[in-house]
């Protein structure tokens, strides 16, 4: 996109619509006039009685708790300096989103015009009672040195300027990320600082606190190097002021420096000066918008750089947005009284862990790479990583309670993790708890078309999260040579040409033959078959050479499910197989069936159905509770469908009376608890809604769950074949990679649930 463009488009998305980024929307129902009565008079008098009583009831009857305040007086906004409260305010719109959508915290943005400390401290201070923090925002240094020291000790709320401590500690993590890969020691490197002001100041006191020596540092302002000859330095100034007398200028001191690092002003730095750098240097430009080098230039002047900007548009993007979301909600969580230093030491250790870890599969398909993995250009955490608010708001809520500045202590850090995960909406408790139920005994699995990406790049997923152990059946060639077009790395893992001979093949084609023999198969039809790879991998599963198969990416689902039944058939006592989807929903997981294999059930195939889903459905959660859906409720009305499903109910009640089951009844009905009540009281079902719906036929439970999974953006998970003697699952034409990985991990429990029941 050129400049103009860019500049238009920036100012078309702040005026289009309702101007700015940011609204205030009510939290409580305001549809009737029992609900005005509540939020304001009289009702509200009783929230302002108990304040009044008790001052600390302000957290449970208000948004304070949740409330944070980002206040500017506009006297250094970004890199483009004092340009007024007014202009400063789509910045602090800016940060008000970005808490939001990060950490969920609300914001009230701020402009003040007070630029001396008096003036701006006692306005914020006045604020206390409507906040439960203050993030101050790009204010000049010096004042903002004196005017955060002044809000820390007068008030009792978590201050922090955000340029300062937040650049710090995301500067921090990446500096201790880029120096172990570049090899270099942090007690060893000599760094060059561009800017003296409220960033950099505080930036070069975490280095120091990280292990950087004083001595080996030389800072600029705009007068150039701050040396102990210079008689205009402050004393927060003097106290990085250099007894060096052999530099003139920044390019004298980008002389074997290892590590720049810019918090000044655009285009500043050349490609001559970093052409004279150390051999492995690292290079910080932060300046915001423009970085004090682009990221273009400095990497066409050195290929062994290690280069990052303030900027979201290039790789190693080192920006405070990685920190302020997370720290405010840690110390907000625990109701702190302060950010101190114990709390940003941790926060810079867990995100400098996190970059070490395998990225979740939703962070590179944001920004759009397929193996973001620690190195040159991924020295820290991408900001749309989802692992930040549990990885860093943790760390920070830890740090508080330990260094004793917590006023509510948290006990039981999983719950604390769930409800960090359920502000972002992804609480996807169910699909985490199997996950871990995976890892805990990893399976076998043979991927059947692992000459795609896809199913690659899920099969290292899988591998490095240990869910299980992948085989990849396929053209050798060609998964090596994806694998080394896309950095995969599956380490020792076995693949198999099914072309190829082997006595394996034999064994599989002669077993095959005494099979289905009387079913019109020879034996050399037998061996051509058992090349096709879903035959060879539902032999490998049957003769207990993997645990599970996963194929269906690149086939129709009767071509992928045929071998499977052939080969493996199904479990003893079982008549049929059938489908079922786990539905990820907004309200809580809810499991479907039979969403994929009997298109018209007769009585008897739907009790076999709802016995074969209830069944897998006790595998993933502890109290399975069915309903058989229709369009009617309890022979409300006549027809083919109410009548089989009623009957087929009858016959489960009959059969199994420890099973909770009930219908027919509609939809609504099956999933909301207090309308069954009301209105059928004596069913079976009452008290809680149903997580497991039936469908009286093929066509109803899968366009229901096309319809959940399209208008109702619940996330689904399966087909999740059922039935089989052994672990074969079906993925969807086309699936991603993560519906790919979720398929692994209920294959993986699906293959533990059969090895138990076998050993029982
Ligand atoms: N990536 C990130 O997360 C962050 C980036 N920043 C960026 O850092 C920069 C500074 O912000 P902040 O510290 O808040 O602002 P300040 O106004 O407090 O500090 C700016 C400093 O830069 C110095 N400076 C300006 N121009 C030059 C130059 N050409 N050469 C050397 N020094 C220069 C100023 O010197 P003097 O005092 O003598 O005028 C001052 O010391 C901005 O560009 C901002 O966008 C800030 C915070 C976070
Ligand atoms: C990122 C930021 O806070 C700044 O550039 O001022
Ligand atoms: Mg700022």
């Amino acid at each position: 996109m050129n400049k103009a463009n860019r500049k238009q488009d920036a100012l078309n998305y702040h005026a289009k619509g309702r101007p700015g980024k940011i609204e205030v929307v009510p939290t409580k129902p305001t549809n009737t006039q029992r609900d005005l009565t509540l939020a304001y008079s009289p009702g509200v008098a009783e929230p302002c009685r108990a304040i009044a009583e008790n001052v600390d009831d302000v957290y449970k009857y208000t948004a304070k708790g949740n409330l944070v305040a980002v206040i500017s007086n506009g006297t250094a906004v970004l890199g483009l300096g004092n340009i007024g409260p007014e202009a400063s305010k789509p910045v602090m719109e800016g940060k008000g989103l970005l808490f939001k959508i990060y950490a969920d915290i609300d914001v009230f943005d701020l402009e003040v015009n007070a630029k001396s400390v008096d003036d701006f401290v006692n306005i914020v201070k006045a604020l206390e009672p409507t906040f439960g923090g203050v993030n101050l925002e790009d204010i000049s240094a010096p004042t903002c040195f004196e005017i955060e020291r002044r809000l820390k000790a007068e008030m009792n709320i978590p201050v922090m300027h955000d340029d300062q401590h937040g650049t710090a500690i995301i500067s921090g993590a990446a500096l201790m990320n880029a120096c172990e890969i570049q090899g270099k020691k942090l007690e060893e490197i000599k760094m060059v600082v561009n800017g003296a002001g409220a960033a950099a100041v505080s930036c070069t006191k975490m280095y120091l606190s990280l292990g950087v020596k004083k001595e080996n540092i030389v800072m600029f302002d705009i007068n150039g190097l701050l040396s102990t000859n210079r008689t205009d330095l402050d004393d927060i100034r003097k106290e990085f002021a250099t007894t060096r007398t052999d530099i003139e200028n920044l390019a004298d001191a980008m002389k074997n420096a290892d590590v720049f690092v810019g918090l000044s002003a655009g285009n500043v730095v050349t490609q001559e000066m970093l052409v004279t750098m150390a051999e492995n240097p690292v290079v910080f430009a932060m300046a915001n918008p423009e970085p004090e080098i682009s990221y273009d230039l400095a990497t066409a002047a050195r290929t062994d750089i290690i280069m990052a900007t303030g900027r979201s548009d290039y790789p190693n993007q080192v920006n405070n947005v990685l920190g302020f979301p997370y720290i405010f909600r840690g110390a907000l969580d625990v109701r702190a009284t302060a950010i101190n230093e114990e709390m940003k030491i941790a926060a810079v250790k867990a995100i400098a862990e996190m970059a070490k870890r395998p990225v979740p599969e939703a962070v590179n398909l944001a920004y759009n790479t397929t193996n973001l993995k620690f190195g040159r250009d991924y020295i820290i955490p991408k900001p749309m990583d989802q692992r930040l608010i549990t990885e860093v708001s943790s760390a920070v809520a830890k740090a508080a309670i330990n260094s004793g500045v917590a006023r509510k202590v948290i006990t039981d850090w999983d719950a604390y993790h769930e409800e960090l995960l359920s502000r972002l909406g992804t609480n996807n408790k169910l699909m985490r708890d199997i996950t871990n139920k995976a890892k805990q005994s990893p399976k076998r699995v043979v991927f059947a078309e692992a000459d795609t990406y896809k199913i690659l790049r899920a099969a290292q997923i899988v591998k490095d999260e240990g869910i299980a152990t992948p085989i990849l059946l396929g053209n050798i060639q060609k998964i090596k040579q994806i694998m080394y077009d896309n950095e995969l790395d599956l380490g020792e893992v076995e693949m198999i040409d099914t072309r190829d001979e082997c006595d394996r093949k034999k064994d599989f084609a002669e077993f095959l033959y005494k099979k289905r023999q009387r079913r019109g198969i020879t034996l050399s039809e037998a061996k051509k078959l058992v090349t096709d790879r879903n035959y060879y991998g539902a032999c490998m599963v049957q003769f207990g050479q993997a645990d599970a198969l996963i194929s269906g990416l690149t086939k129709n689902y009767a071509d992928t499910i045929k071998p499977a039944l052939q080969v493996i058939g199904t479990d003893e006592g079982v008549n049929r197989v059938a489908g079922m989807y786990l539905m990820i929903t907004e309200k809580g997981p809810v499991f479907f069936g039979d969403t994929t294999v009997n298109i018209n059930p007769t009585v008897e195939e739907l009790v076999d159905i709802t016995v074969l889903v209830e069944k897998a459905v006790s595998y993933f959660i502890s109290k399975p509770r069915v309903a058989l859906l229709s369009y009617s409720n309890f022979g409300s009305n006549k027809g083919d469908i109410p009548d089989k499903t009623a009957e087929a109910v009858r016959i489960l009640h009959q059969r199994y009376p420890n099973m909770v089951v009930d219908g027919e009844m509609q939809a609504n009905f099956a999933l909301n608890a207090e309308l069954l009540k009301d209105n059928f009281a004596f069913s079976t079902l009452n008290g809680k809604p149903a997580n497991t719906l039936i469908f009286p036929t093929l066509a109803s439970g899968n366009i229901a769950y096309k319809l959940l999974q399209e208008i109702g953006g619940a996330e689904a998970v399966g087909p999740i074949l059922l039935g089989l003697k052994k672990p074969v699952h079906v993925l969807q034409l086309g699936s991603s990679v993560r519906e790919i990985v979720n398929m692994v991990t209920i294959a993986v429990v699906d293959a533990q649930e059969k090895d138990r029941t076998t050993n029982r």
